[in-house]
């Protein structure tokens, strides 16, 4: 079943274009110039009830806006959009029952209360059953490991801490759809790590869509089975986030920390140094060859190492610059 569909949705935006200096200020107080944006044009999306999909693009690509109408905070100017089966923006109260939003960027909780009393104002916010939140909470207390901070204040946990706590309140009502975004940002490897094996589970055990938005891709690649890249408004890639990677990623960008000043010889490999400092060596180096060169740059003991997956402009001028790549040939 699809839970959600969109049918040539656009969102078209006026904005006020000012004129430069003191004097275009003044102009516009008597007359004023307005620009048109189409921020999402004339979008097909359908998502299958279960799906975990990643929506990709870059900067002001039309993500947010697109996000924005399938939770009715803002209406579409012209196109179709149903989600389970509502139009988003008559933002009925069954409507939003059925769905979440967690922001990175972007908190719901109330810093001065404990998880505990968060979570017990959400219940009455959300008009949970006793039983189904005592239920709910204590899958999600054991799923995330939360126990021992039922009672500590928000404001003193770390950021990870923070989005379990994040996660699991916008989780409690047992939404069908939960819209993500972003919600890796700022928290180490390991603490992501945690965060997106949480997301997998949820998706797996409880069957709840998840539309994420992220620029960390290995966020997508790990947890998105499929994948839709908007640019300018417009989709163009949705499909397979493998055959996505596979066929429009070059190259891997691996960091190395050192605890003393290093100098590294000649590594070959083809390996193009971005950045280098006696600490910190940042390279760039085929797909192909990340793995060979790890194992030879293990060899000088690194006091850390990560490699990153290539940025999504990156691969929105891939998608564009092959030649013959048509979305129909993609998907
Ligand atoms: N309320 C608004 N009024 C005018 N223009 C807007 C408004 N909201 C968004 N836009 C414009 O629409 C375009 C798409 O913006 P949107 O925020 O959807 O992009 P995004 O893909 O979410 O970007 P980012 O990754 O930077 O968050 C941008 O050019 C933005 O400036």
């Amino acid at each position: 079943m699809n839970i959600i569909e969109t049918e040539m949705l656009t969102k078209r935006f006026r904005r006020y274009k000012k004129q430069a200096g003191i004097a275009g200020s003044i102009k516009g107080l008597i007359k004023r110039d307005y620009e048109e944006i189409t921020s999402v044009s004339e979008l097909d999306l359908t998502i299958k009830e279960g799906e975990f999909v990643g929506l990709i693009g870059p900067n002001g690509a039309g993500k947010t806006t697109l996000v924005k109408m399938l939770t009715g905070i803002i209406a579409p100017t012209s196109g179709k959009v149903s989600v389970m089966g509502y139009y988003p923006n008559d933002l009925k109260n069954d409507f939003k029952q059925q769905y979440a939003v967690v922001m990175g960027q972007k908190s719901q909780l109330f810093f001065d209360l404990t998880v505990e009393d968060t979570l017990r104002l959400f219940k009455e916010i959300y008009g949970i059953p006793e039983a189904e939140y005592q239920s709910a909470k204590n899958f999600f207390i054991e799923l995330f490991h939360v126990k021992e901070l039922m009672n500590v204040q928000v404001r003193t946990m770390s950021l990870g801490e923070r989005m379990k706590m994040e996660l699991i309140v916008a989780l409690l009502h047992n939404p069908r759809v939960l819209f993500l975004d972003e919600p890796t940002i700022g928290l180490d490897s390991v603490a992501s790590k945690q965060i997106r094996g949480f997301l997998r589970e949820i998706n797996e055990a409880k069957g709840t869509t998840i539309m994420l938005t992220s620029h960390y891709m290995e966020d997508i690649k790990a947890l998105c089975s499929r994948s839709v890249v908007i640019n300018h408004g417009s989709k163009i890639y949705d499909g397979n986030t493998e055959q996505l990677f596979e066929r429009y990623q070059k190259h891997k960008k691996i960091s190395l920390t050192f605890d003393a000043p290093m100098e590294l010889p000649e590594i070959g490999f083809g390996v193009s140094m971005i950045s280098e400092t006696p600490y910190k060596k940042v390279m760039k180096v085929s797909k192909e060859k990340a793995s060979e060169l790890l194992s030879v740059l293990m060899k000088f003991n690194p006091s850390d190492i990560s490699v990153e997956e290539e940025d999504i402009g990156t691969i929105v001028e891939r998608i564009y610059g092959e030649e013959g790549s048509s979305l129909d040939e993609i998907s």
